[in-house]
């Protein structure tokens, strides 16, 4: 019996504090998930875009990856932004031993469109590290990339959620709907059956960090036990209402609150529509 949940990231950063690690530490502490994290890149970063970065070497991200790894329990982890190849290796090479769920966030390009892992590297983050997901969650984009095919429609969406698993070694697909226009529907295929969790469109720029809070909720949900469709919906609402009270920080796409929870908690409608 554990007496705390614990969940890692291994992501890149962000001084502005809305996305990558800052925003993974902040959703773990918010749904009550010891957060620990391993940093790969420092990305120089705003609302505005990304205007430098600078990787960490491999031999430190794996001396933090063992520094964890031999001392602090992990009940589920996550992976956002793995900047090159030889990243992807390294991390493959230490996670493929942990028992725990892995919520892979395939970041390829941040809100701002700058792009944050070497397109030479996508490849090999579809071969070898999307296969021992939990669950991948990418948002259109992404998604087009990991298949190779269009994705405009509900039914695109879900297909691409099954091809996921079906095809590409996934256990289970969230494909999320943030880029298109209507209510803001995600699908989830779970290895047998298609959920799906819808909220209505909130009027508002400040998406800064919306997928890396989404995925950090579904990580700290998992570290606590909760079944995989419950974890995504509870996350959806967490993201949901955090996006709902975004704030209007900065300016480009500003930052969504990750404490909006505590105090609007009821004060929304997100559905599972069966
Ligand atoms: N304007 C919005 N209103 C409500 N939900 C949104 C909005 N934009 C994104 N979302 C939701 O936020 C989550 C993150 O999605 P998305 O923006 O597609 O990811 P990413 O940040 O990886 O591009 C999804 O659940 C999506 O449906
Ligand atoms: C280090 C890092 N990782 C990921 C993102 C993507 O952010 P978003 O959730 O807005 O797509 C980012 N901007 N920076």
């Amino acid at each position: 019996m554990k007496n705390v949940a614990c969940a890692l990231t291994i992501a890149g950063t962000d001084p502005s504090g809305g996305a990558g690690i800052h925003a993974d530490l902040k959703t773990f502490q918010e749904l009550k998930t010891y957060g620990m994290s391993v940093i790969t890149s420092i990305v120089s970063q705003n609302t505005t875009g990304v205007q430098a970065v600078s990787h960490v070497s491999l031999e430190m991200i794996e001396q933090q990856l063992d520094s964890i790894i031999s001392d602090m329990p992990i009940h589920a982890f996550k992976t956002g932004m793995i900047a090159n190849q030889d990243m992807m290796k390294l991390i493959y090479n230490k996670i493929k031993h942990l028992d725990a769920p892995y919520v892979m966030d395939p970041v390829m390009v941040a809100t701002s469109g700058d792009t944050l892992i070497e397109r030479d590297s996508r490849n090999y983050l579809r071969k070898n590290l999307l296969p021992l997901t939990t669950i991948v969650t990418p948002n259109i984009p992404e998604t087009e990339y990991l298949i190779g095919e269009k994705v405009e429609t509900d039914e695109d969406m879900k297909q691409a959620a099954e091809m996921l698993v079906k095809n590409f070694g996934a256990k289970a697909a969230l494909v999320k709907g943030g880029h298109r226009e209507g209510d803001a529907v995600d699908f989830l295929y779970d290895g047998s059956r298609i959920h799906s969790f819808s909220a209505p469109r909130i009027n508002t720029n400040n998406t800064h960090g919306t997928g890396c809070t989404y995925a950090a909720a579904i990580t700290a949900n998992l570290s606590q036990g909760l079944p995989l469709n419950i974890a995504v919906k509870q996350a959806k609402h967490y993201v949901t209402l955090a996006i709902k009270y975004s704030l209007d920080l900065g300016a480009g796409s500003g930052p969504t609150n990750h404490w909006a929870p505590r105090i609007h908690t009821n004060n929304l409608t997100t559905t599972e529509v069966e």
